[in-house]
């Protein structure tokens, strides 16, 4: 049986609410072989992250060579890189494997409880890597970061898409959840010509840990099952709510995302 495959690039959370495991658990419901080259180890939980240790660029480059050059990818997704080395490296096997089309750059750098999950040296490394994505998905504060723009608006979240689109990249999706009252439904797209605000309703829960991992694997699997992009990330973003309304109150803090419903409802 012929299956289209998908490949995170990302950190794992011992928790299982956001990273290598939140995505692999996307990839697995859109029905698409999930593969992982895990760039990291963190101990957390829904509290906070207690422990970061790194692997060495050479194993992430390796795992992406191993599977890249046997099994083919149509998806690809990067998440927490942690450091400059690790960035360096991934960015020369995408661009070796010519992986670029099917790239989406989530930019990790702070986790919902508040841990720093990229070295501060390294967001020179990350800038370089967004320009060879067809798509880079920023959260408020990523997108302030990246842009230099102060976010308190939907304006600012547009002109702040604008900004990173200079990067290179073919499109920008700025993301809301950090926001306050109903704009934590709403994202900003901007492809160089078009705006469009991605509205959902604003989900009342404090679970809603991996909401960004969630929302980038599963654009990567939908690029991965041919769709178009912009169809990705509309469906995506869909996915995303329905599993925050099912989200799974788990731990003392930000339990993980219900990415199983779909299956419930059967
Ligand atoms: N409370 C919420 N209600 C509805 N959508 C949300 C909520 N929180 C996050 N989202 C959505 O989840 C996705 C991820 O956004 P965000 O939480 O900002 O990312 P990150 O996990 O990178 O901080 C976006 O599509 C955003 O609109
Ligand atoms: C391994 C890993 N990758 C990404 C995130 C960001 O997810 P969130 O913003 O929901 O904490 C995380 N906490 N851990």
């Amino acid at each position: 049986m012929n299956c289209p495959t998908a490949l995170t690039i990302a950190g794992s959370d011992s928790g299982g609410g956001a990273g290598i495991q939140a995505d692999l658990r996307t990839f697995a419901l859109n029905c698409v072989h999930g593969m992982s080259a895990i760039t990291c180890v963190t101990a957390q939980n829904t509290i906070g992250v207690q422990r970061v240790d790194a692997l060495p660029p050479e194993a992430v480059s390796a795992q992406i060579e191993s599977v890249v050059s046997d099994m083919g990818v149509q998806g690809v997704k990067t998440g927490m890189m942690l450091n400059s080395g690790i960035i360096q490296g991934v960015k020369s096997a995408i661009e070796a494997y010519q992986l670029e089309e099917r790239l989406v750059v989530d930019p990790v750098m702070v986790s919902r409880s508040g841990a720093q999950l990229l070295d501060d040296t390294a967001i020179e490394q990350l800038k370089q890597l967004i320009p060879l994505a067809c798509l880079v998905t920023p959260n408020r504060y990523e997108a302030q970061l990246l842009s230099g723009i102060e976010i308190k608006t939907i304006d600012d979240m547009k002109r702040a898409a604008e900004t990173i689109y200079t990067y290179g990249v073919k499109a920008v999706l700025v993301k809301g959840g950090a926001m306050l009252g109903e704009n934590r439904g709403v994202d900003v797209w901007f492809d160089g010509e078009t705006f469009d605000l991605l509205k959902t309703k604003s989900v009342e829960t404090k679970n809603n840990h991996g909401t960004g991992c969630t929302l980038s694997a599963s654009i990567a699997a939908k690029i991965a099952l041919g769709k178009d992009l912009k169809t990705a990330v509309v469906e995506s973003k869909n996915y995303v709510t329905r599993a925050l309304e099912s989200a799974l109150d788990l731990g003392e803090g930000n339990g993980p995302l219900g990415h199983f419903f779909p299956l419930l409802e059967k």
